[in-house]
C-alpha cells in the first residue's frame, strides 16, 4: 500500500517577551526585553516542527518587527502553505518567495520549522539535510554592550577567566567617534592578546565619521568593524573595505543571496555576517555562504539574538561550513534571563556545541512558553539596569 503523503496541517505563531540579563546598548536602541516569534507547524502524521523569527529593537534595526513577522505568517504564509506536502520544503520556500516579498524573517521562521519537521520524520539532524556537519563545536563571540567601559571590561575579564568567550564584539556608534575609539582602545588594552576585539556600528556613521573611526580602531588593535555606514551605501563600504587594513564586515547590507552577490562584486566588504533570519532562512543563508566563499570573503555566523531555538537552527547550518574564518556570535540564549529549551545549548571552552538532532535538536520547555507568551496576560518587567 502506498503510504499517504504527510501534509502541513496547521501553523501557530506566538510572541514571547523574554527580559535580557542587562540593558544591551546598541547605536539605535537599548534592549531590555527580546521579543521572539515562535512558530509551531503541525503535520498530518502527528509530527511537529518548530522555528523562530526574531529581530532586534522593534523596528529600529530593520524593516520587520515581531508583530509584522507574526502577522505576515498568520495572514499570508500560513494560508498559502497549509495543505501542502510536508516533505516538499523547497516547494514551500519557492512559494513563499513568490507570494511574500521582503519579510525575510517571517519566511525564515516557517522554513526552519519545515526543515525541523522533515529532519525529525527522517530521524536525522537538520545539518544532514545540508550535507552533514563537519564541526561539533564552533568558536563563539560575546557582545560587550552594557553602555559602560568599566562594566564591559569586568564582563570581558570574567568571560576569559571562565573560558566562555575570548572574542568580543563591542557595540559602538551611539557616542562621538573619538569617545567610541577611546572606549574600544581601553577594552583592548585590558584584554590584551587574550582576546580578539571587534566592533559593530550598526550603520550609525557617515563615511567621514567612518574614515576617522577605522583609522583609530585599527591603531587600537581592533580587528574588524561591522556595518559602519548605512546598509545601502555600498560605495562607502567599498571605499572603507579597500582603504584600511582592519576588516570590514557587511551585516545590514546583506539581505539574502542577491545582496550577497552585489556586495561581493562591488568588493563592499571583506567579511559576510551571515544571518539565517536576514537571509530568509537556512537555504537562502546557505546560498549567501556559497557566494561569500566563492568570492574569497571571510565568513562569520551572525545572530539576531534569537533564543535557543533559532540559535540551534543556525548551528545546524553553520556546522556544515568548511571555514568560518571569524567564528560565530551565536550566543543569543546567554543574553536572556530564561532559556526556553528543555535542554539548553552548551557553551564551554570558548565554543558553542552543535545540538544533536533529530531535527534542530531543540525541545521547548512548555512552562517557559506559557510564562513568556505575550498573550498570556502577564506583564514582563525588564530587569533593572542601564
Ligand atoms: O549584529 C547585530 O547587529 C545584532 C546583534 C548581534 C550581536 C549583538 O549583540 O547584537
Ligand atoms: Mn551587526
Amino acid at each position: 500500500m502506498v503510504s499517504p503523503v504527510t501534509k502541513i496541517d496547521q501553523i501557530e505563531t506566538v510572541i514571547l517577551d523574554i527580559p535580557t540579563i542587562r540593558g544591551h546598548v546598541l547605536s539605535m536602541a537599548t534592549m531590555r526585553v527580546q521579543a521572539a516569534v515562535l512558530v509551531r507547524v503541525r503535520f498530518s502524521d502527528g509530527s511537529e516542527g518548530i522555528g523562530e523569527g526574531t529581530t532586534i529593537g522593534g523596528l529600529s534595526y530593520g524593516p520587520e518587527s515581531p508583530e509584522s513577522i507574526r502577522s505576515a505568517i498568520d495572514t499570508y504564509i500560513a494560508p498559502a502553505v497549509t495543505g501542502r506536502d510536508a516533505d516538499d520544503v523547497n516547494g514551500a520556500i519557492q512559494l513563499m518567495d513568490k507570494l511574500v516579498k521582503g519579510n525575510r524573517i517571517a519566511r525564515a521562521a516557517v522554513e526552519i520549522a519545515l526543515w525541523d519537521g522533515l529532519a525529525k520524520r527522517l530521524g536525522v539532524p537538520v545539518s544532514q539535510l545540508f550535507g552533514g556537519a563537519v564541526h561539533d563545536r564552533l568558536p563563539v563571540a560575546w557582545t560587550l554592550a552594557s553602555g559602560n567601559s568599566d562594566t564591559d571590561i569586568a564582563e570581558a575579564l570574567e568571560m576569559i577567566e571562565t573560558r566562555r568567550h575570548n572574542i568580543f564584539k563591542l557595540k559602538i556608534g551611539k557616542r562621538a567617534v573619538a569617545e567610541d575609539v577611546a572606549h574600544v582602545a581601553r577594552i583592548k588594552r585590558a584584554v590584551g592578546d587574550a582576546a580578539s576585539v571587534r566592533v559593530d556600528v550598526n550603520t550609525a556613521w557617515s563615511l567621514q565619521d567612518a574614515r576617522w573611526g577605522l583609522k583609530g580602531l585599527q591603531d587600537a588593535g581592533c580587528e574588524l568593524v561591522e556595518q559602519p555606514v548605512p546598509a545601502r551605501q555600498r560605495r562607502a563600504m567599498a571605499e572603507l573595505a579597500q582603504g584600511y587594513e582592519i576588516a570590514v564586515m557587511a551585516d545590514e547590507s546583506l539581505n539574502g543571496p542577491e545582496d550577497a552577490l552585489e556586495v561581493a562584486s562591488a568588493r563592499a566588504a571583506d567579511v559576510f555576517a551571515v544571518k539565517v533570519a536576514q537571509s530568509g532562512g537556512l537555504k537562502r543563508a546557505s546560498e549567501v555562504i556559497a557566494i561569500g566563499q566563492s568570492s574569497g570573503l571571510g565568513l562569520y555566523a551572525g545572530t539576531m539574538l534569537e533564543t535557543g531555538l533559532g540559535t540551534a537552527a543556525a548551528l545546524h547550518l553553520f556546522a556544515t561550513v568548511e571555514t568560518l574564518r571569524w567564528g560565530t556570535e551565536l550566543f543569543g540564549p546567554l543574553l536572556l534571563t530564561a532559556d526556553i529549551l528543555a535542554e539548553p545549548i552548551v557553551y564551554r571552552d570558548f565554543c558553542v556545541e552543535i545540538p544533536q538532532g533529530p531535527g534542530i535538536g531543540a525541545t521547548l520547555d512548555p512552562d517557559k512558553i506559557d510564562f513568556y507568551r505575550r498573550d498570556g496576560g502577564r506583564t514582563v518587567k525588564a530587569v533593572a539596569g542601564e
